[in-house]
């Protein structure tokens, strides 16, 4: 359960006194995510989810995130928008925590998904492309190839604490990322974390996407490569062509990779599997015994990591040749 931060019933009470929202009638922290800690409102009129940010959200940060999601649902795209205070802010403070009050988005993500929502996933990724390329605001990825720099120093000596050698193989690997790392391929806002528990479904139909909170500028392609990461293998850790392929043509179907984007797709899909890999291991050394949150296993990335490694050519995740020829 992501909580870290807990609130009594009249600091948030006090909270709401700054918002048009109607009366709380009962509130509950919400038992899953990593990151933030989020509560689910009831009042007098329509559900909310509150947000607390905590450790890896920079306040600085917040007019992006939460101005990204007002553009991205006023382009049509389907995702919670931030409510407004009184006073225009798009957020307060909360028991010493920056908060924010965003709708309540119907849908549940789905914990078996089949090729066919790989699909709607890889539709939905190219239009928030699309649908991001005139927002006005930027941020550079904080997560990017520097940033895994400084992440793994924080956590190298204890690396072998969960796996021998992992000390060895990880730095090496960040040397062959920093010295191949692709620079010119097309750019613009990515969502950065589009995993399972981020995409809600109505049925086998898309009901919109959540939590912006890693969104940032960085390579589109770099993107499709982070759900390729989360969708496209199964629990045992085999890689499923017929969901990457699905969420590949689903993605071109909206956005069409370029030849230089198919290229890239190994290596990205490396980078995007050290870098979940590096935020785990240091969530998995760091947090402390008996916090409520359930610790993601940094090993099942770096599994995925060395399956990256074996791939030569973009086909291999299940982009057809039409394709590749044809762009
Ligand atoms: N706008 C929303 N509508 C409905 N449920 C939400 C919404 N935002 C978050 N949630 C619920 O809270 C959980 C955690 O939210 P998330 O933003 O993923 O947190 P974190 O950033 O801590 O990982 C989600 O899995 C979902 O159950
Ligand atoms: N998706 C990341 C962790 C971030 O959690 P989320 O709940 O914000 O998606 C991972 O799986 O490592």
């Amino acid at each position: 359960m992501a909580v870290y931060t807990d609130i009594t019933e009249d600091d948030l009470k006090q909270f709401l006194t700054e918002y048009d929202v109607g009366e709380l009638t009962s509130y509950k922290g919400i038992a899953e995510g990593v990151e933030n800690s989020n509560f689910l409102l009831h009042t007098t009129r329509d559900p909310l989810i509150l947000t607390l940010y905590e450790k890896r959200t920079d306040e600085r940060d917040l007019p992006f995130f939460l101005g990204l999601m007002q553009h991205l649902a006023a382009g049509g795209l389907s995702c919670p928008l931030p409510l407004p205070r009184n006073d225009g802010g798009l957020y307060g403070t909360l028991s010493g925590r920056p908060a924010a009050l965003i709708s309540f988005l119907e849908g549940m993500w789905l914990r078996k998904p089949e090729a066919k929502h790989c699909r709607e996933v890889g539709k939905a990724l190219a239009r928030m492309h699309l649908s991001g390329q005139d927002f006005e605001l930027t941020r550079p990825n904080s997560l990017s190839v520097e940033g895994w720099k400084t992440l793994w120093e924080k956590s190298a000596a204890r690396a072998d604490e969960v796996e021998t050698g992992l000390q060895e193989e990880i730095s090496s690997e960040l040397d062959h990322l920093g010295r191949n790392w692709p620079k010119d391929l097309a750019a613009g806002v990515i969502h950065a974390d589009l995993f399972q528990d981020n995409v809600f479904f109505l049925g086998d139909e898309l009901s919109g996407l959540i939590d912006f909170y890693f969104a940032c500028n960085d390579l589109l392609a770099y993107d499709v490569s982070i759900c390729l990461n989360a969708w496209c293998f199964e629990k045992d850790g085999a890689y499923n062509l017929t969901k990457g392929q699905a969420l590949i043509e689903g993605y071109q179907s909206v956005r069409p990779l370029d030849k230089a984007e198919i290229e890239a797709l190994p290596i990205l899909a490396r980078g995007s599997a050290l870098r979940f890999f590096l935020t785990r291991l240091y969530d998995w050394l760091t947090t402390p015994a008996g916090a409520l949150v359930v610790k993601k296993d940094p090993l099942e990335y770096l599994r995925k990591l060395r399956f990256h490694r074996q791939i030569t050519s973009a086909t291999e995740y299940g982009l057809v040749e039409e394709r590749l020829s044809a762009s």
